[in-house]
């Protein structure tokens, strides 16, 4: 179901050069509980700047567009917004390189995004889902890839790691972080249980199944994927952990090419080059019930608003009964003993 927003938010959008879309789900009557609407908006983007430009003038020139971006959510009535994966930065991962890529890394607890995002939060009443490279002073200054979450109120409510790392392609992401290490946390928020799956998250159906079982009504996806590789699967894998999960999903990809100052090779026997490959857009929200919105551009920077009523998560559940039916001990018990390194699969022979 289209959903109707103001005016001078679409012009707004048409100024700053970005595609709105306005999308809404509806859940049945219910006579114990009323209506529980909320309106994400997912966004996606381009980096403004080549990656030669300096980090500070690179950093700022994201927080000056999304700011923008952020302003015509709140003309839409946006309560809980999500940023794609890494968003302060170009997605350098590719190359290897550590400088000066590792200075985009922040403090997930006062750098310079989070405390811009918690003015953001404040100033529009929004919850904002800030997907950053971590730099983690306390232990060793490690790097993360980390989601920042915070209140409408603008105080941080908590972070949440990525717990799977690509070895795929030119997604060279283990040579930065590591496996998170936060298991699957769900943030209460004012609008509703949220949690966030970082990217290539989203292959790993027990990743997604762990935030739904602790709670989650809807889970963000912030990912920075291309083409070649993945776009056979993007509209396959959220919308399937919506329907699996009983929950909304938000699948969010980065848009454009980026292209770095050093080539870089894939060890596949091809030429060296100096891009990742064209981030294909195409963000979406999914629902329990197994409809999802249409996505945002291939190719250009967007905002999709969408507003959800929650009530439908329970209303699948009880149609479904996953979560009842789901045999979790029997997996629990199976899956302790796989792990073991002298297990020995039950293949029954003649
Ligand atoms: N950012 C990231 O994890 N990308 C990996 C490729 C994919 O999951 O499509």
């Amino acid at each position: 179901m289209s959903l109707d927003l103001p005016r001078r938010a679409f012009e707004a959008a048409c100024q700053g050069d970005f595609e709105l879309q306005g999308h809404g789900f509806e859940a049945a009557e219910e006579q114990m509980r009323r209506p529980q609407l909320v309106r994400v908006g997912l966004v996606q983007n381009k980096t403004p700047l080549p990656a030669e430009a300096p980090v500070v003038e690179q950093v700022s020139a994201l927080h000056r567009r999304i700011e923008a971006i952020v302003e015509v959510a709140a003309m839409c009535g946006v309560n809980i917004i999500c940023f794609q994966e890494a968003w302060t930065m170009p997605f350098a991962f590719c190359t290897r390189e550590k400088l000066p890529w590792t200075e985009f890394a922040e403090s997930a607890e006062d750098g310079i995004t989070t405390r811009f995002c918690q003015k953001l939060a404040k100033k529009h009443s929004m919850v904002v889902i800030s997907p950053i490279l971590e730099r983690d002073r306390d232990h060793g200054d490690v790097l993360w890839n980390t989601a920042v979450v915070i209140s409408n109120s603008g105080a941080i409510l908590g972070k949440t790691r990525k717990n799977h790392i690509p070895r795929v392609g030119d997604f060279n992401e283990s040579t930065y972080y590591m496996e998170g290490n936060l298991g699957h946390p769900v943030f209460q928020t004012q609008f509703g249980r949220i949690a966030v799956n970082i990217c290539y998250g989203r292959h790993h159906p027990l990743n997604w199944l762990m935030y739904s079982i602790n709670g989650a009504e809807i889970i963000f996806n912030p990912s920075a994927t291309i083409g070649t590789l993945s776009e056979s699967l993007w509209p396959i894998e959220a919308r399937n952990a919506a329907i699996a999960n009983h929950c909304f999903t938000c699948a969010i990809n980065r848009v454009g090419e980026e292209h770095f100052p050093n080539e870089f090779t894939s060890g596949d026997g091809k030429k060296a080059h100096q891009d990742f490959g064209y981030f294909y857009g195409s963000s979406y929200v999914a629902a329990p019930d197994g409809s999802r919105t249409p996505g945002l551009s291939r190719n250009r920077d967007g905002l999709l608003v969408t507003e959800l009523d929650l009530n439908l998560c329970r209303q699948m559940n009880d149609v479904w009964n996953f979560k009842m039916t789901g045999r979790y001990e029997m997996y629990a018990r199976e899956l302790a003993e796989a792990v073991k390194p002298n297990y020995s699969p039950p293949i029954l022979k003649e």
